[in-house]
């Protein structure tokens, strides 16, 4: 089963990013995506290479945002793309059955074309709005999780789904409530004083109704 928390991360440098996922992992986040944009191949080469080597050491699982050739080329756990991104069927052929590949979501018809071409989970957002990320698409709110929820549970479609954008620890009860199985976050984590208070929190949260 899929961690329930994953953590995007931020920082504008790659030593930025590097402390930025250091702490997450410290504090107790077992998921990573490394998100660089707008970087040359060789910063986010650089930045990928030390980004496993700690996820290894960590246990976490490293997902690369956007490139799966990077995220092939370092052996990462898996790679997350976007509608606009290559495709998952196209990413399936080159990285086989044994990495991780998730998809960006908006609505139930986009859910329904990603996981026929075969993601592992669904990053469906923006849950509310973001200064993360440029030109997000229209808004959730908890009405939107309901409803797209309830219509992948009448469809059958079991895959994971993480609400993103904007999510903050007040925002997680309500989520969890519409059957998300977890939530993907950037900025509450990044901007935290006390990272592991807070992941703990969340974590509570997420769990708090899984029987073990
Ligand atoms: C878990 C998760 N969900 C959604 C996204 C957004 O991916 P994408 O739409 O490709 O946008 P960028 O992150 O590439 O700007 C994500 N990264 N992770
Ligand atoms: C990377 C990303 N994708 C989104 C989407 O809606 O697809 S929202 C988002 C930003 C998530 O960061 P934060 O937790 O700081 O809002
Ligand atoms: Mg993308």
């Amino acid at each position: 089963m899929f961690n329930k928390l994953q953590y995007i991360s931020q920082g504008e440098t790659v030593e930025k990013q590097l402390q930025n996922i250091h702490q997450a992992l410290d504090a107790g986040c077992n998921w990573i995506q490394m998100r660089f944009k707008n970087q040359t191949p060789e910063k986010r080469f650089v930045l990928a290479e030390a980004v496993k080597t700690l996820c290894e050491e960590y246990l976490a699982n490293f997902i690369v945002n956007d490139d799966v050739s990077l995220a092939q080329e370092i052996a990462a756990d898996g790679v997350h793309l976007g509608l606009t991104d290559m495709s998952i069927s196209e990413a399936r052929a080159i990285l086989g059955d044994r990495k991780i590949i998730g998809a960006t979501a908006n609505t139930f018809e986009d859910i329904l074309l990603q996981t026929k071409n075969g993601c592992d989970y669904i990053g469906l957002g923006p849950f509310q709005f973001t200064e993360t990320k440029e030109k997000l698409s229209p808004i959730l709110a908890t009405e939107g999780y309901v409803s797209i929820l309830n219509k992948m549970k009448s469809e059958n479609i079991t895959t994971p789904v993480y609400a993103i954008g904007g999510i903050t620890l007040e925002n997680i009860e309500s989520l969890v409530k519409t059957g998300i199985h977890g939530i993907a976050v950037s900025g509450m984590i990044t901007k935290s004083l006390q990272k592991e208070q807070l992941v703990q929190q969340l974590n509570d949260n997420l769990y708090a109704n899984v029987i073990i």
